[in-house]
């Protein structure tokens, strides 16, 4: 038997197994005979103890797991196993150990008495006849009542008696005989018991430090109960959750300890239950609930919590991370042409802005550039490398702009995607937002995003749950704010909070000067693009008086799309010298509003030549033909060459022009 005890297992070489017995001086006895047999297999702790002794004793032994087993027998044991979730073991009477010790007694008398614990023995009746003795039951259920029921027997005439170990002192010190119901061999049987049930004990603690083990280095809560629900695993972050010590709560019941997280539905239907969210010491968690089994039966279940505010937030890292080259912005300050002085002091401007995480606000005609800016700080920022989302709020219907902006939970409205979205606001988590049009944000939606730029959370549409953004907001607009302030159709409070720093893009015609620069640049692109091997500097100079003399309203964008159509235009030629600059001109009426311009075919001459005259200097030609567009202003006239003042003076006086010209 003791081969089979399971003790040859990895596990239980570990440590030996911890015995504890509690019972009363005729059992520590027999323990005491037998453990030159065990000593070596087990340690033993003998407490000589009964009733509320031994139950307070065996409270303290669960609680502290000072024994893998304690080893029992009657009244103690009863009382033990009953109060007790440890395993306890009781030496059970066997019919042959009761008729051994019938028969000792019936060599001192023919009457005996039996004391057991609350229950007769029902084999008993047999006995009688077998041995053919008197035998009385009187069962008990305290020391008193055990005591009483002795002077019974002793003034009935009884002279033995035989019982448990309490039952033989109190019958000596009644003045009876008592002998003991069970033997050394049953002693063993309980002994052997002990030894496989520690054996299993032994493998689900060192089970359980391994897991505590890896449990110890995991970010998410975790805590493990056995199938009464008895906490036995538990982390840090769990511990801090209930804020709670494992060493106090190891061992306890979770309905007692914690009753909110109780895993009772899940360990008595042992479905797994996901995903729930809940509400524990004002937090908010998803909790996982799983059963384990052993098998096929439930043997305990685990309980996992995630903060929901931290899942939100890696979701949308993880959501923004894989769109990001989606959401790159393409433009960086080296894109951006133009030469004015104004021009510049606004591009240093930005370039300053850039180095800060504040709020900014871009004011400028539509089609100025405002979004190329907000792109160009965004890459020269420190979020470059986190997303760069735009939305045009003048695009969208107030209810759909809303749920781009701040998304929605799953069955927020009829028709919401399942599992919701997140809306830009998150997807842009480490980057950087830009809203364009913001003056035509409906004051509602104005109020929601002050709260955010408060906040720095966002409230999903059908949601309650804040997620934390960490977001660089760029505004821009094209209308007068202040002014829609005073019309009721702007926040004040949300002006100041974008307003932190500004600058305004000025329009195209407020920096002519830019023209053949950017009209250079943005042919020499659309003409490359379309393979065309076209001089783009010969073939705009001819347009460029056009160009500098037109209003455009629509700024760059409206410049762009004119040199984008002029590259169409260009690439069905393949020389230069047969371009028909008067059909291009009739192509586009909007510049055609120049009111006395030269015929273009006249001046195409110069477009073999460039911009600057034949040597690439700006020659007299090209000065009597730029004041005489301007009209006669050399100021003018410098920005229709795209030279300084400075310099076209400086080229006057090189030529020898005359002197009144001069
Ligand atoms: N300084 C510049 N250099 C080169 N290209 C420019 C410049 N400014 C604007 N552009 C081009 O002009 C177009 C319009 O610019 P952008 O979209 O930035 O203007 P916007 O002010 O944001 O317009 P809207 O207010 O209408 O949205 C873009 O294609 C951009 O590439």
């Amino acid at each position: 038997m003791l081969a089979n005890s399971g003790r040859s297992g990895k596990h239980c070489q570990q440590r030996r197994p911890r015995i504890a017995v509690l019972g009363y001086k005729a059992v520590s006895a027999l323990i005491h005979t037998l453990l030159p047999e065990y000593g070596n297999h087990a340690d033993f702790e003998v407490h000589e103890v009964v009733f509320d002794n031994a139950l307070s004793l065996g409270r303290k032994i669960e609680k502290d797991g000072l024994a893998d087993v304690i080893l029992s027998a009657g009244a103690n044991a009863v009382i033990l196993k009953s109060a007790l979730s440890m395993p306890v073991v009781s030496i059970k009477i066997s019919g042959y150990d009761l008729l051994h010790a019938l028969q000792r007694a019936s060599q001192i008398s023919k009457r005996v008495g039996i004391v057991v614990y609350r229950e007769n023995i029902a084999e008993l009746d047999e006995f009688k006849d077998l041995l053919k003795i008197d035998i009385v039951q009187r069962p008990y259920h305290s020391i008193e009542e055990a005591e009483i029921c002795f002077q019974t027997f002793r003034n009935d005439g009884y002279r033995v008696i035989v019982g448990s170990s309490v039952a033989v002192e109190l019958a000596e010190n009644a003045g009876l005989k008592g002998i003991l119901a069970y033997n050394i061999g049953a002693v063993r049987d309980a002994i052997e018991d002990c030894l496989q049930i520690s054996a299993i004990a032994i493998m689900q603690a060192s089970r359980f430090d391994e897991l505590h083990n890896v449990l110890q280095h995991l970010h998410e809560a975790v805590l493990a109960v056995d199938h009464t629900q008895r906490i036995i695993a538990i982390n840090p972050p769990m511990e801090n959750i209930i804020g709670l010590r494992r060493s106090d709560i190891i061992g306890g019941n979770l309905k007692d300890v914690v009753p909110e997280l109780s895993l009772d539905r899940v360990i008595s239907r042992g479905d797994k239950e996901t995903e729930v969210i809940i509400s524990f010491s004002d937090k908010t968690f998803v909790a996982n609930r799983i059963p384990f089994m052993e098998n096929g039966i439930v043997s305990g279940a685990v309980l996992t919590l995630h903060d929901a505010k931290s899942i939100q937030r890696a979701d949308t890292t993880i959501r923004s991370q894989r769109k990001t080259r989606n959401l790159a912005a393409r433009y960086s300050f080296a894109n951006i042409s133009g030469r004015s002085p104004e021009f510049l002091r606004v591009i240093k401007t930005a370039e300053r802005y850039a180095r800060t995480s504040s709020t900014i606000l871009i004011t400028g005609q539509s089609g100025s550039g405002k979004e190329m800016f907000a792109q160009a700080i965004h890459n020269a920022s420190s979020r470059q490398n986190g997303p760069f989302v735009a939305i045009n709020c003048a695009a969208f219907p107030e209810a759909l702009l809303e749920s781009e902006l701040f998304g929605y939970e799953e069955g927020a409205f009829t028709g919401s995607r399942r599992g919701g979205k997140p809306g830009l606001l998150e997807t842009a988590h480490t980057g950087t937002v830009f809203l364009d049009e913001i003056g035509d944000m409906p004051i509602t939606l104005q109020t929601r995003l002050l709260r955010v730029l408060q906040e720095r959370e966002v409230v999903r549409i059908g949601g309650v749950m804040p997620v934390g953004i960490d977001v660089r907001i760029i505004a821009a607009t094209h209308q007068d704010i202040p002014e829609r302030i005073r019309q009721g159709q702007f926040r004040s409070d949300l002006f100041y909070r974008l307003n932190i720093l500004s600058f305004r893009i000025p329009t195209l015609a407020d920096r002519k000067q830019d023209i053949p620069v950017l009209g250079l640049s943005l042919l020499y692109s659309s003409l490359r693009r379309l393979g065309s091997s076209i001089p783009a500097d010969q073939a705009l100079a001819p347009l460029l008086p056009l160009l500098i003399e037109y209003s455009w309203p629509g700024n760059v964008r409206e410049l762009e799309n004119i040199m984008e159509r002029f590259s169409v235009f260009l690439s069905q030629h393949s020389d230069i010298s047969t371009v028909d600059y008067e059909s291009f001109r009739a192509e586009i009426p909007e510049l055609n509003a120049y009111p006395d311009c030269h015929s273009l075919n006249n001046d195409a001459q110069y477009a073999t030549q460039g911009i600057y005259g034949q040597d690439g200097q700006i020659d007299s030609e090209a000065i009597n033909r730029a004041l005489s567009l301007a009209k006669g202003s050399k100021s003018r006239a410098a920005e229709i060459l795209g030279i300084s003042r400075t310099t076209f003076w400086r080229r006057l006086k090189e030529l020898n022009f005359d002197d009144h010209l001069i």
